[in-house]
């Protein structure tokens, strides 16, 4: 249902923006790779290990599920690929970018051009309207020019069927167009990532449904999606799943080489 809306983002994404990352892809063998990644919380309880050496291999345009029980360490897993928190061992790499390398100023920008994130209580901000949170990224990493920004952002809500709702405060929407607005808000600076926690979580299943479909209309578009869910209904409609248990990866469904052939990045048509 939000299909038509994409070759007209398209044109707006060309003819303004190229994504740091896009001109990379070709030669690169995954877009993302965890090398035995390891994470000790120091707690006043004590020691805590998160990860114990995780590997994983990501490829451009893959729908990745990552799935375990509550505290199996699956937002950890995302929080090392968004470089919101650092491994205590081992290396995060994404499209040639040892991410964990980079200063915090220079990961805040790179996080916000690369990587979308949706959340499972959507964290927009309150006080703000739709479109200025949709705004926002833009605003803060400096992509676009100033004068195409509320444009951009129109365009997006457009593609969810939400723009009556632009000058709404969040608190005025249902919880499944809550989501949408933070998926688009991720989407506002065209990033080749989007990490997903629990994006259904909270939403009926019905809703849940939808918010699926526009993920999966993403994919289609090139964008590559990792998402943690409990949902097993979403999990088999992906395209690859993985297990966490303990803080290691115990198992995988799907095979992530198929998706090597045809992936493309930052809204190319498909
Ligand atoms: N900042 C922290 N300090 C100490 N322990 C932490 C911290 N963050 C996470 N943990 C612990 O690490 C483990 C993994 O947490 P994580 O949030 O990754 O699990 P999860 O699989 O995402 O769980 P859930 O499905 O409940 O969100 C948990 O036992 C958690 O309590």
């Amino acid at each position: 249902m939000y299909k038509k809306y994409f070759s007209f983002l398209h044109k707006v994404d060309q003819s303004t923006h190229e994504s740091a990352l896009v001109d990379k892809y070709e030669d690169s063998n995954h877009l993302i790779e965890l090398r035995h990644v390891e994470k000790t919380y120091h707690t006043d309880a004590g020691d805590f290990t998160a990860l114990r050496g995780v590997d994983l291999q990501v490829n451009a345009g893959e729908f990745l599920a990552i799935i375990g029980k509550s505290g199996s360490g699956k937002s950890t897993i995302l929080n090392m690929i968004t470089g919101v928190d650092r491994p205590t061992a081992g290396e995060v790499v994404i499209n040639g970018t040892a991410v964990h390398k980079m200063q915090e100023n220079q990961m805040a920008v790179w996080r916000g051009r690369n990587i979308g994130i949706v959340f499972q209580f959507f964290q927009l901000l309150p006080t703000l309207s739709v479109l200025e949170n949709i705004m926002l990224p833009m605003d803060f990493c400096n992509t676009y020019r100033p004068n195409e920004r509320q444009e951009r952002a129109m365009s997006l809500l457009k593609m969810v069927e939400m723009t009556g709702q632009a000058n709404k405060l969040p608190t005025e929407l249902s919880g499944g167009q809550q989501q949408r607005v933070a998926i688009v808000r991720a989407l506002a600076n065209d990033p080749p990532i989007i990490v997903a926690d629990e994006p259904t979580g909270n939403l009926d299943s019905k809703t849940a449904d939808a918010v699926f479909s526009l993920f999966d209309e993403l994919v289609g578009r090139g964008k590559t999606i990792l998402m943690v869910t409990h949902d097993s209904d979403i999990e088999r409609r992906v395209g690859r799943s993985i297990t966490v248990a303990d803080g290691e990866i115990v198992n995988q469904t799907g095979d992530y080489k198929i998706f090597n052939q045809a992936s493309t990045v930052g809204g190319n048509p498909s």
